[in-house]
């Protein structure tokens, strides 16, 4: 009856059923072709560039292997076991030379990546740098190999981000960062992998592969810098240089048992690098080095705030490293917590932290309970909706036309999801999974430019009000639990809200870093068994199973500081380093 008014309704119209069908099939054809015409495209492009990386290994092989049958008496043992200082000293003087250690790194790269896979491409220009290096004035990194992210720029490579649709935009320049590098007489040497699309805490892609934790190839190496992290905890690289909206240089250093260092935004200069979200000023993107010990860390600021720096990147303040702040040991009033409120700890995270805090507390420091203030809206209100503010449009957009990595899919389609969808499943959810509720509704974004304003007077007020709270209780730094112990392959992509730990501190722009600590016990995963979570909702019953079986990997702790005190945060943090060493040594006894 209905459809019959409905026909009257409409102007009489003399359709031809066998054209009707012939156009949507011809349609659906030719849509169904224009797609596998453009798979095929990406998939060649991905062949081709699997190509171009084998040939890359093999040059850089055959230069190692040359330059070693050239050279019988050079033993590559003791000069991968210096740590950075004693090697740039050593490069500085003579004792060695910047081709011995160039080529030993190359070979041990080669040999780490073919195990876990951390290294994106060779550069092969490092034999030229070679050369360039002993024409300029002896910097602070001499002869110093440096690996270096991948959505670094290094001039005539593309920062690709694991994106297929990057891959014919090669850099026309190196980086503000890569330049003062080379200034200070680094040789960057290889680019390393990165999660796809650089917003994971995983490290794999459909371009280059999944990398593994150097120490447990059952897990991940973390992301993304997790090539980098990788890399260097497995003793491939010396120093390297990473990047951090939210986590990526210090999830990826905790995993794999090394020390990262995330300044304030803008301390260092950012030109050049490839950001997750270009535009997005939410959570603040940052570069900074990554190494076994902190001493490199530390000599690694030093050589990059220098007047090569200011003058390349006049947005960087002129703020030389400052040796007094970083060498003084007045002893400090240190804040602590041990659980944020919105991911419940793992075991060994927080043993991590009470057993650091006791260390800290035995050395003469002051050690003072601190609550980071409203962590409920600091994570979904300005961390979740200021970063996908957007709705998530511009990362979705990333993904355009790509094969999306297993790494991925899980939370591409969370973002993908109609604003409709998602505001109807957060309401359904509300009552049994409030947290993943309040996630699902952050997802949707801000809506207009005016709540984009809004939402960043809040963060200020956030900002302020978190400040107030620091010098009320009259703190220098914070402690706190750095993200881990390594979790289990397929878990990262599918955790993304537990990066609550290292966000904070993009949200605030405060300098922040990660120091090795402690190793996970029998008794760590003994307490896990009993691990419910603060919420007990799906997400805590997959950080239990992310972080099981993991005894004898590193954990970590956070060391944080107020903004511009970098030298502070890094005393903070060596002191951290010397006082757990020397108890592990004491262990040993
Ligand atoms: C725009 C979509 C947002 C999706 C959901 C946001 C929630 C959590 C995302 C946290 C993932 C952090 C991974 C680490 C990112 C990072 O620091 N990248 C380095 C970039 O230089």
């Amino acid at each position: 009856m209905a459809l019959e008014k409905v026909k009257g309704l409409l102007p009489e119209v003399e359709v031809d059923r066998y054209f009707v069908s012939a156009v949507l099939c011809g349609s659906a054809t030719a849509i169904l072709v224009s797609r596998w015409v453009s798979q095929r495209r990406v998939q060649k492009k991905l062949e081709e560039a699997k190509r171009r990386r084998e040939l890359g290994f093999q040059r850089m092989e055959n230069a190692a292997r040359q330059f070693k049958q050239q050279n019988p008496g050079i033993k590559a043992a003791p000069i991968l076991s210096l740590p950075l200082v004693e090697l740039a000293a050593k490069l500085r003087d003579g004792t060695l030379s910047p081709e011995s250690v160039l080529y030993t790194y190359i070979e041990k790269a080669l040999e780490v990546t073919q195990q876990i896979n951390c290294v994106t491409d060779f550069l092969p220009e490092c034999e030229e740098q070679l050369r360039e290096v002993k024409k300029q004035e002896k910097g602070l990194l001499y002869g110093v190999p440096v690996s270096i992210k991948e959505n670094i720029a290094c001039k005539g490579h593309p920062n690709t981000m694991g994106l297929v649709k990057y891959l014919d935009r090669p850099e026309p320049e190196d980086s503000v960062i890569v330049k003062v590098l080379k200034k200070q007489g680094a040789i960057p040497f290889v680019r390393t992998n990165t999660s796809q699309g650089i917003l994971n805490i995983d490290c794999g892609n459909t371009l280059f592969g999944q990398t593994l934790n150097p120490f447990n190839h059952k897990k991940t190496s973390g992301g993304s810098s997790g090539g980098e992290a990788a890399l260097v905890g497995g003793g491939g690289s010396v120093i390297g240089i990473g990047t951090d909206v939210a986590a990526s240089i210090r999830v990826p250093c905790g995993f794999c048992g090394i020390c990262g260092f995330k300044p304030t935004g803008y301390r260092l200069s950012v030109k050049g690098t490839t950001s997750p979200v270009e535009g997005m000023n939410s959570a603040i993107n940052v570069t900074g080095p990554m190494a076994r010990d902190m001493d490199s860390l530390v000599l690694c600021m030093k050589a990059l705030l220098c007047d090569e720096l200011f003058c390349l990147d006049p947005t960087v303040p002129p703020l030389p490293f400052n040796d007094e702040i970083y060498s003084s040991s007045r002893p400090l009033r240190i804040g602590y917590y041990d659980g944020d409120g919105y991911f419940q700890p793992s075991p060994s995270m927080r043993r991590a932290v009470q057993e650091t805090r006791k260390l800290l507390q035995e050395a003469g420091h002051t050690l003072i309970p601190f609550t980071p203030p409203r962590i409920n809206f600091l994570v979904d209100e300005l961390f979740t909706k200021g970063v996908s503010a957007d709705g998530c449009s511009t990362l979705v957009e990333n993904f355009d036309g790509e094969f999306v990595d297993v790494t991925w899919t899980n939370q591409l389609r969370c973002c993908k999801m109609p604003d409709l969808l998602k505001r109807l499943l957060a309401l359904i959810l509300m009552p049994v999974f409030p947290r993943i509720s309040r996630h699902l509704n952050a997802l949707i974004g801000v809506g207009s430019v005016k709540n984009l304003w809004k939402n960043n007077v809040d963060r200020m007020a956030y900002r302020d009000e978190f400040i107030a709270e620091w010098r009320r209780l009259k703190l220098d730094v914070v402690l706190c639990p750095a993200l881990g112990p390594a979790f289990n392959l397929g878990y990262a992509g599918k955790l993304f809200v537990a990066t609550t730990y290292t966000h904070l501190y993009n949200v605030l722009n405060f300098p922040a870093g990660v120091v090795p600590v402690t190793t996970v016990s029998e008794a760590d995963e003994e307490e896990l068994r009993h691990y419910k979570g603060y919420y007990g909702d799906p997400w805590d019953k997959r950080m239990k199973e992310a972080v099981q079986d993991a005894v004898g990997l590193p954990v970590a702790v956070q060391c944080v500081a107020l903004p511009w005190q970098e030298e502070l945060c890094l005393r903070f943090m060596k002191e951290v380093e010397t006082l757990s060493s020397e108890r592990r040594g004491r262990r040993k006894i």
